[in-house]
């Protein structure tokens, strides 16, 4: 069995619950100090969107997960923004906060810090609702394939938003970097790319399921993203406290990147 087909094998057994669990409830998941982890990640996606240079009518999400938070802030910038999994069970989840099913992850927390900290004054509910209203299509993907969407995308997307997603879909550095290659082809070009993810991870647990991850380095994003094309406006790391390390994963910092696909020449 390929690296690539043993990584999609490992993913049968991902529990979305236990996911959300593990990195986005607390005490893990700490919002008591704009030092911690997770007001850093939404501090960097919302002082991008801040920038106003990134905009425009479809913003695309790659390897979205059950977690809608990378998506706060681009929300007020696209007319539609699309999700992406490769797991039906994934989808499903994201498919039931649209609809506002009962029982769904209360991603409130979240909402409210990032109307906070944009500073507009806009009320949780109605950044909530707008991304609902805004989150049209959730998608089936796989980064591996060179159309990672298959035939679904009419037309490149005006942005990407992907957060620990394909350090932890690659069995290797070369994987990594051809799926990045491969979901570089969903994007104008000129436009820009906004990317989270793990240094240095080799695993992570989501319930029964052991997940392995490629373990990157900043200078590996980096040629990753040079070699795909991309112009670095902006790349950011955040060393991991030895506190939050419960043995969920081996995560070191985490990584965020603002890029802009390269106009064709
Ligand atoms: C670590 S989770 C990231 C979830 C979310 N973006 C977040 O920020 O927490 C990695 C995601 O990649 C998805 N995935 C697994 N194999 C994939 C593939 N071949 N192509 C695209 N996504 C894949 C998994 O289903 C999972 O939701
Ligand atoms: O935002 S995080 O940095 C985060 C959030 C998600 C993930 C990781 C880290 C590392 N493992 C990834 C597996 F791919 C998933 N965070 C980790 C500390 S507790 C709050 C969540």
């Amino acid at each position: 069995m390929s690296g690539i087909a043993a990584v999609g094998e490992s993913y049968q057994k991902f529990n979305p619950r236990a996911y959300l669990q593990n990195n986005y409830m607390p005490p893990r998941a700490d919002f008591g100090s704009e030092d911690c982890v997770v007001p850093w990640k939404l501090r960097c996606l919302a002082e991008a969107f801040a920038t106003g240079d990134i905009h425009g009518r479809t913003l695309l999400d790659i390897g979205s997960g059950p977690t809608i938070y990378q998506l706060l802030s681009a929300c007020d910038h696209f007319e539609e923004i699309i999700a992406t999994d490769y797991l039906e069970v994934n989808r499903e989840v994201l498919r039931r906060w649209v609809q506002d099913e009962p029982d769904g992850f209360d991603w409130s927390p979240y909402i409210k810090h990032v109307c906070r900290i944009e500073g507009k004054g806009e009320q949780w509910k109605e950044k909530e609702q707008k991304l609902r209203r805004k989150l049209r299509q959730i998608l089936p993907i796989d980064v591996h394939q060179p159309e990672p969407l298959g035939s679904q995308l009419c037309q490149p997307a005006d942005a990407l938003v992907s957060t620990f997603c394909l350090e932890a879909v690659s069995p290797d550095r070369p994987s990594f970097e051809r799926a990045l290659r491969n979901i570089t082809t969903l994007l104008q070009p000129g436009g820009h790319f906004l990317l989270i993810g793990a240094l240095e991870e080799t695993f992570y647990l989501a319930g029964e399921a052991k997940l392995s991850v490629v373990p990157v380095s900043e200078a590996d994003v980096r040629e990753a993203l040079s070699k795909s094309g991309y112009h670095i406006h902006d790349f950011r790391s955040y060393l991991m406290p030895p506190g939050l390390k419960i043995g969920v994963d081996d995560v070191s910092g985490v990584f965020f990147v603002h890029a802009q696909k390269k106009p064709v020449a």
